[in-house]
């Protein structure tokens, strides 16, 4: 019996693509389930096109990546959600798309599951932190089990010590490996406590 993890992000110019990538590779290495899904774009086409990167993401992931459905929520035991931060906020495009969670937040889906958050700005101090707990306001509601790393790895301090959740800065270009094993370690963490949720043995 496996658990179910389920890593639902938004990214523009690909930093929290490849976060994403990483947390799904640390839950699959725990043994979970893993379902990687992007959200949908909402921008309109005249503001991606400003932005060569942006288009070029757009156009890399449009294929190789399903999009969310709350389908995708129902189906799993656990929740990692991924965003840009945005003015210190979390992402319009996957904020829209936990505001369709009603239906499901009503029905009780996501009571007692365990969620943990990840997040790219461009600035180290650039409201990370901000977006992190947003996300985190929204697990509260749902009734989740929050999951933050913590300082419960040296892959955290490693990748520059934020006990709340992976957080990228941009400006220093895509994700390193540190960041990325960091973001790792974030899939295990969140695996290795649902699987402790469902009374299923581990370390
Ligand atoms: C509208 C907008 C708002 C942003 N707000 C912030 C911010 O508050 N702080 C910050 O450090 N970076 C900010 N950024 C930069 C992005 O968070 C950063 O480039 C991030 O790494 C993008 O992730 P992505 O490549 O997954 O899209 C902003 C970017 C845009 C387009």
């Amino acid at each position: 019996m496996s658990v179910k993890v389920a890593v639902v992000y938004y990214s523009a110019t690909g930093n929290v693509h490849q976060l994403a990538q990483a947390v799904a590779e640390g839950a699959e290495k725990s043994g979970a389930e893993v379902r990687l899904r992007r959200v949908p774009e909402l921008a309109p086409d005249a503001a991606i096109d400003g932005n060569p990167a942006w288009r070029a993401h757009v156009d890399a992931t449009s294929d190789s990546i399903e999009v969310a459905t709350l389908e995708d929520l129902e189906w799993a035991d656990a929740y990692a959600l991924g965003s840009p931060t945005r003015y210190g906020n979390i992402a319009a495009q996957l904020k829209q798309y936990i505001d369709t969670t009603g239906g499901l937040w009503q029905r009780g889906v996501f009571a007692d599951k365990p969620a943990t958050a990840f997040t790219s700005a461009h600035n180290v101090h650039g409201g990370n932190e901000s977006t992190l707990l947003a996300l985190y306001n929204t697990f509260h509601h749902w009734g989740s089990v929050i999951v933050s790393p913590g300082f419960t790895d040296p892959s955290v301090y490693a990748a520059g010590g934020n006990p709340y959740g992976t957080a990228h800065p941009g400006a220093n270009g895509a994700p390193e490996e540190n960041v990325l094993q960091a973001a790792r370690y974030q899939g295990e963490r969140l695996t290795k406590i649902a699987k402790r949720l469902q009374g299923i043995a581990t370390d």
